[in-house]
């Protein structure tokens, strides 16, 4: 399907972090851009792999404006500002929620940051909910849910609080082969829902991160001539999958330039 990527939404440039002394990422740099489609909405979904320990944790808190890197910038929005906490919202996997409140009433507490206005909050929170197939579940409380309805229900808080921006933290996560279809198939609804969402993917899971994702980013450390590690993380490689035809679309998992793609990934995390 034809695409174009136009503007950059969201930049980091020159980002180091240095933790105790250690260099965790150096001179990491890496830019979204807009992608846009003839005729239809569609939102970016940029897929973030590495290896466990490299530094997309820290990476992750630095672009959701929660943690200052040693030096280096992360600016996003159209246009691009400096980002602050808040402007991103963060869906970490233990989807932290108050037990002795109903959905609604933890929602409310989320739209209300935003929209002071009561009214508008619940007109903004039963649309979020709405879009989530969650309307039904607003009376109950969080232990009567199930962990992908809790994860729903922190997605919706996140996306009533921030600006189109969202971080997704493992979200495929101990969920079985049907949830994780639904899950994918859910970040692609809110992602298309708006021109400027881009939703970030943090997963070990490298094919469902694939198969939503119009863009990989692979973070890893270099090595010197003797192959012996360059500490600090970068951004070693990106796949542009929309320029390879292989997003927006389910029959991709069956298409052998997708497996290839996804062995090639599989083989050079033991270099990164
Ligand atoms: N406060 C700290 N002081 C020193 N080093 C730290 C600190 N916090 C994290 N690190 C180191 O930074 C590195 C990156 O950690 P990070 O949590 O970002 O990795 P990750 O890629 O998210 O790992 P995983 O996939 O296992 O969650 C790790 O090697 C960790 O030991």
């Amino acid at each position: 399907m034809q695409s174009q990527r136009t503007n950059i939404i969201l930049r980091a440039d020159n980002v180091n972090l240095t933790l105790g002394g250690n260099p965790i990422l150096r001179d990491l740099s890496v830019e979204v851009r807009d992608v846009v489609r003839t005729g239809m909405t569609t939102g970016q979904v940029v897929g973030f792999l590495g290896p466990s320990g490299v530094g997309k944790t820290k990476f992750f808190e630095i672009l959701a404006g929660l943690l200052q890197p040693t030096s280096g910038t992360v600016q996003l929005g159209d246009p691009l500002q400096p980002v602050r906490a808040g402007m991103v919202g963060v869906v970490q996997q233990n989807y932290p929620l108050f037990n002795h409140r109903t959905i609604e009433g933890n929602l409310m507490l989320a739209a209300k940051k935003r929209y002071p206005n009561g009214s508008e909050a619940a007109d903004r929170m039963r649309d979020v909910m709405g879009r989530l197939h969650m309307a039904d579940k607003l009376g109950l409380y969080p232990a009567q849910l199930s962990g992908g309805q809790r994860q729903r229900v922190a997605i919706a808080q996140q996306l009533l609080c921030s600006d189109h921006f969202l971080l997704l933290d493992e979200p495929f996560s101990g969920l079985d082969i049907l949830m994780i279809e639904e899950v994918a198939e859910m970040i692609q609804e809110i992602a298309h829902s708006h021109e400027l969402n881009t939703i970030i993917i943090v997963s070990h899971d490298i094919v469902a991160t694939a198969s939503v994702s119009d863009t990989l980013w692979l973070m890893g450390r270099d090595r010197d001539t003797n192959g012996n590690i360059i500490p600090g993380a970068r951004i070693k490689r990106t796949y542009d999958l929309a320029a390879m035809d292989l997003c927006w679309d389910k029959t991709i998992l069956a298409k052998p330039a997708f497996q290839t793609m996804v062995s090639e990934i599989r083989d050079q995390f033991h270099q990164l």
